[in-house]
């Protein structure tokens, strides 16, 4: 009786045995964007044995990030998750329980909150004078710059300061290693795994996914162990420690209660925040400047506004981005046609959930498609063009109560780094806007706009562009 009365979505019809693993493609945000053409805002696949509703309309976009949120919380985790057990540690991947609560509740107090990041204000200014003082050196031999890497620094030791009170990369080469290192993870946690298809190829691991994931994330906790232990060795030989960051406070934290933060949580929580802070920050960066360097109008009314706002290449300070609508437009609009995350991080219903008459089983995984949402034409005109203007007299934020763009999620599990990177985004956009003028390296040749698809959405090809000095 009970069997009778739950309809599942509505979705493709699924072979025998692999179900509708061959539908996904090597861009299955495309993909799954082309079949709810088909088969609707809310559908069904079969991945091997896993269930797996899609969503892809604000309204079901609504009903998974906020009615239903009590019941979708849940994370879907897979194999490549649980090398290193990090899957038991993770705030991104643990279930909804008292750990992740208290990781997002530490994180949130020492990182996130306006307090927080009112007090560290001086440090990203510092990381941004590095940035342009990086691309300066640049503009002064006519060389191309690699966008994506020379955000990844500023991203990455900026993190790192909050975390430790040092660089973590310094030369060209290091900056390549630890973005290869961040980038391949995001990559592999992306690609779609038998073995989460078929849990019985859980040991096989036959695309080799899990040991790839396993070397790539042992480099990363090696290098945070090793932090670690060099700060306990200067608490123990001075007697006290003088560094006012994050890690100070957790080692603190891991005296009074070494269960619930002891030395290995400190690990995995460096590793959760070091991948999930820099890749998506870095390749929403390079979206933007690739859309504006191909786009004259924009461009042109980003630079003016800023000229005029704040004075002609002058670095942009975190109390001018109140006054800069036309940037946060432009933010908004990259937003809305590369979300950084596509599907945002999988959910798992812990119970039945009736949703538009169809019921969500227990257990299924449940994927928002923000990619196939931005690129609606029944919910944004001209969808596929890139027109920041759009946002200017709009109310609609990111911040994950306008379904239509929520680039970060929402709901308890929204975002933890919301706060932080959107002050790094319109910091760096701005400063690399108003600071020079940017050309292609071959005139007249268009960007390639090709995505690569991975938990992040990165651009296909890397954007390098000239940066020309703007005499102020
Ligand atoms: C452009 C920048 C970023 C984007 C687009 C982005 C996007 C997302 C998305 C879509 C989720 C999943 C939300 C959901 O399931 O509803 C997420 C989760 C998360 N993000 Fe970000 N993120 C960004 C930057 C950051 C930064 C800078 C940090 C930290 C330094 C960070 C840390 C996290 C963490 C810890 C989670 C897991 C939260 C949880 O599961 O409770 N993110 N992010």
């Amino acid at each position: 009786r009970v069997r009778s009365k739950t309809k599942l979505p509505p979705g493709p019809y699924p072979l025998p045995i692999i179900g509708n693993i061959l539908e996904l493609g090597t861009k299955p945000h495309q993909s799954l964007a082309r079949l709810a053409h088909i088969h609707g805002p809310i559908m069904r696949l079969k991945l091997g044995q896993v269930t797996t509703i899609v969503v892809s309309s604000p309204h079901m976009a609504k009903e998974v990030l906020k009615t239903h949120d009590h019941s979708l919380s849940d994370r879907a985790v897979p194999q490549s998750v649980h090398t290193h057990n990090h899957h038991n540690f993770s705030v991104a991947f643990s279930p909804v329980s008292p750990l992740w609560r208290h990781l997002r509740k530490v994180s949130n107090s020492h990182l996130f909150s306006n307090h927080a990041l009112n007090s560290n204000q001086t440090l990203r200014r510092n990381k941004l004078h590095e940035l342009l003082h990086d691309i300066h050196q640049s503009s002064l031999v006519g060389e191309a710059v690699d966008v994506g890497k020379a955000v990844f620094k500023a991203s990455i030791n900026l993190l790192s300061n909050s975390v430790f009170s040092l660089d973590l990369v310094s030369s060209a080469d290091s900056v390549g290693d630890f973005q290869d290192l961040v980038v391949n993870i995001m990559e592999e946690v992306g690609k779609p795994n038998l073995a989460d298809f078929f849990p019985v190829l859980k040991m096989i691991d036959p695309q080799g996914i899990r040991s790839r994931c396993c070397v790539y994330s042992g480099k990363l906790l090696d290098t945070f162990r090793d932090l670690i232990h060099q700060r306990l060795k200067l608490r123990e030989d001075q007697g006290f420690d003088s560094n006012n960051d994050m890690l100070s406070s957790l080692l603190n934290m891991a005296q009074l209660n070494g269960q619930e933060m002891n030395q290995t949580i400190i690990q995995h929580l460096c590793l959760t925040m070091f991948v999930a802070g820099t890749d998506t920050v870095t390749s929403t960066l390079e979206w933007a400047m690739a859309e504006l360097v191909q786009n004259e109008k924009a461009m042109s009314k980003a630079k003016q506004e800023l000229e005029e706002v704040i004075g002609k290449g002058k670095p942009v300070e975190e109390s001018d981005v109140g006054r800069l609508p036309y940037l946060q437009a432009v933010i908004k609009e990259t937003f809305r046609m590369h979300p950084a995350v596509p599907f945002l991080l999988p959910r798992k219903a812990n119970a039945n959930v009736e949703i538009g008459g169809y019921t969500i089983p227990r257990g299924a995984h449940v994927l928002v498609n923000v990619w196939a949402i931005g690129r609606n034409s029944s919910v944004w005109e001209n969808a596929n063009v890139f027109s920041p203007d759009r946002f200017l007299n709009s109310d609609v934020d990111v911040k994950g109560l306008n379904f239509e763009l929520t680039p970060f999620g929402g709901g308890r599990r929204v975002c933890l780094g919301l706060p932080l990177a959107m002050r790094m985004l319109h910091l760096m956009l701005g400063s690399l806007l108003n600071c020079f003028n940017w050309k292609v390296e071959e005139d007249g040749v268009t960007m390639n706009m090709d995505d690569k698809f991975g938990i992040t959405l990165a651009k296909a090809q890397p954007v390098r562009i000239i940066p020309e000095k703007v005499i102020k």
